[in-house]
């Protein structure tokens, strides 16, 4: 066990004597340098032979490919004459240690420079030779895909950049491939704790040293890592014994969080890095949260302007998957990196499937509502994996804390599938569970809120579902692109309801309201509430449009030039089947305009009886068994947000029978379409065969409208629900009633045979009546 020294090639092996580590100091039994082009060679002691190999291959013109394109070597390695590394000359001297056999395979291998080395001066020439062997021995991965070779040469030669690449793209793997064959520390700014850790557990697998600094960490264990990230101690704790070993780990790349990276500690710490030559460059991660026109702003990312004032010499890389023109322009102005190559990718996730189903038309119309839709789809998607041998998990988003657990119970019971729930509110230690079962395998569906979601890399996603519509379209391709990152087909599906959005619309306003009472900023206030507002209207317009869903998602992405016949190939349901679709949202705004004016109905009702303007007589039940939707639809309403609610005029009974036939049909055409068997590959909605409603036309004129609500009325008041019942339930309880009548008839007769036989003693005769008078006479 020891370290290998990555200038010298000496390996310190439980060595006290004051000898190499890392790397100035001479040793009687110095190990050759390595000389393998293969091996990675960083450091002074190595640079010379590795400068006068890199001087030859210059002479002869020699360039490098990454992925087949040229490089411009010329300009690599002018840059490296220019600014020879210098060799780190401070380095702590540290005992030897122990550390994961992992960790030292790789380092062995010569492909991991210690954390503790300085940055390599290596010519790009070397690094990206190196490179193809770190990517294939130690990421095993073989072959870069994306704007992946693009990020990486430009990495390699120290450029700053912004890389903007489809979710499940590969981002992490721009900055971590570079950090490794670069050495020295790389800094990553990442925004959650749980994708940081993901992200420190799957390279330490690697054998890749990296760490995260995060408060969820104990001080003593941040003290240790940031003690290794220096290479001295840190700790003022007496427990050096414990720390020095810890501390021997160098570290490669170091996660942060913006916040932690704003402390003078912290600042203080980048600066000793850079001064020794160690600090290699930043990865900030999640870029687009640097930008308040992005859907997951943190004020921390605004701050992070520091790093490119403070080291302007060191390259910083902006990674997002989520940057819309608006964003992107953010990003660069915040970060200044306006002149620096952005690589942006395409947005298309060609192997997700986009659909829409519409809670307010399933309502009214499927069996079950769209509780049951949702259960069908989970479990039509298990059993399609189960028969397909492959695996399979699912994620379904809701809004609130509450809808978790709710959701995940009716799910296992309906499904009987391992469901789970996970929300912000839970317990850390239950949160964790719950993750953990969910990436393992052991729960297969699990029903969260936004805070399981951005990073999450689950190979084997097979359908993210959106039990209500996203806020924004960011959200929402951040959330649904957690689908089917291992390239196989995935669904993504959203649940719509008009009511939903007007929600959210009120819920932005209010928030708005309370922020202008609070800090004035009239103008900003307004206009980020606009914002919010047309972020929102975006997610209606994808989901109430029956045009290609994939070319919406792209449009909004900046990709305009998108042809939809040929980018979709038919993998949303609207280029499936257009004429269903648009009758599908037809239908649904109708349905929903129908609940309404029983809601509406139902207000005014409620209005009227507290104002003690009884329009019919108490208690005549007209109306009372309407559910009055959600708390919030009332909120929503009453505050006039989505227009008064108005008094119904006089309800025509005759408009029965145009309500009550609309509604058959659809039920009529439900049914056929059940019948017909039509088995559609992703489900999918009713074919309706009705005359084809324009979707700007409402097919219901406002007469009909308000008179659908009566009739409704007096078909319900009309035709008491009974339960229906099966003639063997009805054989059952015949037989049931014949028997108690038989046993009433057994009793009978046994009290009849009874009285005959009982012999009625005669009555007395009554005593004779007793005078007052005579009674006071007597002494
Ligand atoms: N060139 C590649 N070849 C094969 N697999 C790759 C390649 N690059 C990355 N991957 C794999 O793709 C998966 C997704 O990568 P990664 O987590 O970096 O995506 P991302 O772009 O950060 O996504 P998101 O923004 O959604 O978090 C990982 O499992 C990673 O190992």
């Amino acid at each position: 066990m020891g370290w290998n020294c990555e200038a010298c090639s000496y390996r310190n092996v439980n060595d006290t004597a004051g000898s190499c580590f890392i790397c100035e100091t001479t040793r009687e039994k110095k190990a050759k340098a390595k000389s393998s082009g293969n091996v990675a060679i960083v450091g002074k002691a190595s640079s010379n032979a590795a400068c006068s190999d890199n001087a030859k291959k210059r002479k002869t013109g020699s360039q490098t490919t990454l992925s087949g394109n040229l490089v411009d070597e010329k300009a690599s390695a002018a840059k490296a004459s220019k600014k020879p590394r210098a060799a780190i000359s401070n380095a702590a001297k540290m005992p030897a240690s122990s550390t994961t056999t992992k960790v030292q395979t790789t380092l062995s291998l010569g492909l991991v420079p210690s954390g503790y080395g300085p940055i390599s001066s290596d010519s790009y020439t070397d690094k990206a030779t190196r490179c193809r062997k770190v990517l294939r021995d130690v990421f095993k991965i073989e072959k870069l895909r994306n704007q992946q070779p693009r990020a990486v040469e430009c990495a390699l030669k120290g450029h700053s950049q912004i890389i903007v690449m489809a979710t499940g793209g590969g981002k992490s793997l721009c900055y971590q491939l570079p950090a490794v064959v670069i050495g020295g520390t790389t800094i990553v700014i990442s925004p959650l704790i749980a994708l940081m850790k993901d992200q420190v557990q799957a390279l330490t697998k690697k054998g890749i040293s990296a760490a995260c600094v995060n408060s969820s960490n104990k001080e003593s264990e941040n003290n240790q890592i940031l003690s290794a990230v220096l290479g001295r101690n840190l700790n003022t704790t007496t427990n050096t014994k414990k720390t020095d070993q810890n501390a021997r780990k160098p570290i490669n790349l170091l996660y942060v969080t913006p916040e932690s990276l704003g402390t003078s500690r912290m600042q203080n710490i980048l600066n000793e890095l850079h001064k020794k030559n160690r600090l290699a460059g930043f990865a900030i991660d999640e870029a687009h949260c640097i930008s308040s026109y992005g859907h997951d702003f943190r004020p921390a990312y605004r701050k992070l302007d520091y790093i490119r004032n403070q080291f302007p010499d060191l390259s910083v890389m902006a990674l997002t998957a989520t940057a819309s023109p608006a964003v992107l322009k953010d990003i660069k102005k915040n970060l200044k990196l306006e002149r620096a190559p952005c690589h942006v990718g395409s947005f298309d996730r060609p192997n997700i499937f986009y659909k829409v189903h519409y809670k307010d038309g399933l309502d009214s119309i499927a069996e079950g509502g769209s509780l049951a839709d949702l259960a069908k789809f989970v479990k039509k998607q298990h059993r399609r994996a189960a028969k397909e041998n492959n695996e399979c998990s699912g994620l379904v988003y809701v809004h609130k804390k509450a809808d978790t657990t709710f959701l995940a119970k009716e799910l296992t019971k309906r499904t009987q599938l391992q469901v789970g729930a996970y929300n912000g509110g839970m317990k850390p230690a239950d949160r964790t569970k719950v993750q953990e079962d969910w990436l393992s395998g052991k729960v297969q569906c699990c029903v969260a809120t936004v805070a399981l979601g951005m990073g999450i890399d689950l190979a084997h996603v097979r359908y993210v579902v959106h039990w209500s519509i996203p806020k924004t379209m960011d959200g929402f391709y951040q959330e649904s692109g957690r689908a089917g990152r291992d390239g196989l087909p995935a669904i993504s599906l959203v649940y719509f309801s008009r009511d939903d959005a007007n929600l959210f619309s009120f819920l932005i306003r209010k928030e708005a309201e309370k922020r202008q009472g609070k800090n004035g900023g009239a103008a900003d206030n307004a206009e980020a509430t606009q914002r919010k507002l047309d972020a929102l209207e975006c997610v209606v317009g994808y989901c109430t449009t029956a045009s290609c869903r994939r070319h919406c998602v792209l449009k909004y992405f900046g990709e305009k030039d998108t042809d939809p016949k040929t980018i979709c190939q038919k993998s949303c349901d609207v280029c499936q089947n257009p004429e269903k679709m648009e009758k599908a949202i037809s239908a649904a705004e109708s349905m929903r305009a129908l609940s309404k004016q029983k809601q509406m109905a139902k207000t005014t009702k409620e209005k009227n009886r507290w104002n003690g303007q009884w329009t019919r007589p108490h208690g005549d039940g007209d109306g009372e068994d309407w559910d009055g939707g959600r708390q919030e639809d009332w909120e929503v309403e009453g505050l006039g947000i989505t227009g008064e609610a108005k008094a119904p005029k006089s309800i025509g009974s005759g408009s029965f029978v145009s309500a009550a036939s609309r509604l058959d049909s659809l039920a009529r055409l439900e049914a056929k379409e059940r019948e017909e068997g039509a088995k559609e590959e992703y489900g999918g909605f009713v074919k309706f065969k009705a005359s084809s409603a324009r979707r700007d036309r409402d097919p219901f004129p406002e007469h009909i409208r308000l008179s659908i609500q009566s009739a409704i009325d007096n078909k319900q008041k009309s035709k008491p629900k009974e339960k229906e019942q099966s003639s063997a339930d009805l054989k059952a309880s015949a037989e049931k009633i014949r028997a108690e009548l038989a046993e009433i008839e057994a009793k009978k007769a046994a009290l009849k045979a009874r009285s005959s036989s009982v012999v009625v003693p005669a009555a007395l005769p009554p005593p004779p009546p007793v005078s007052f008078k005579q009674r006071r006479r007597k002494p």
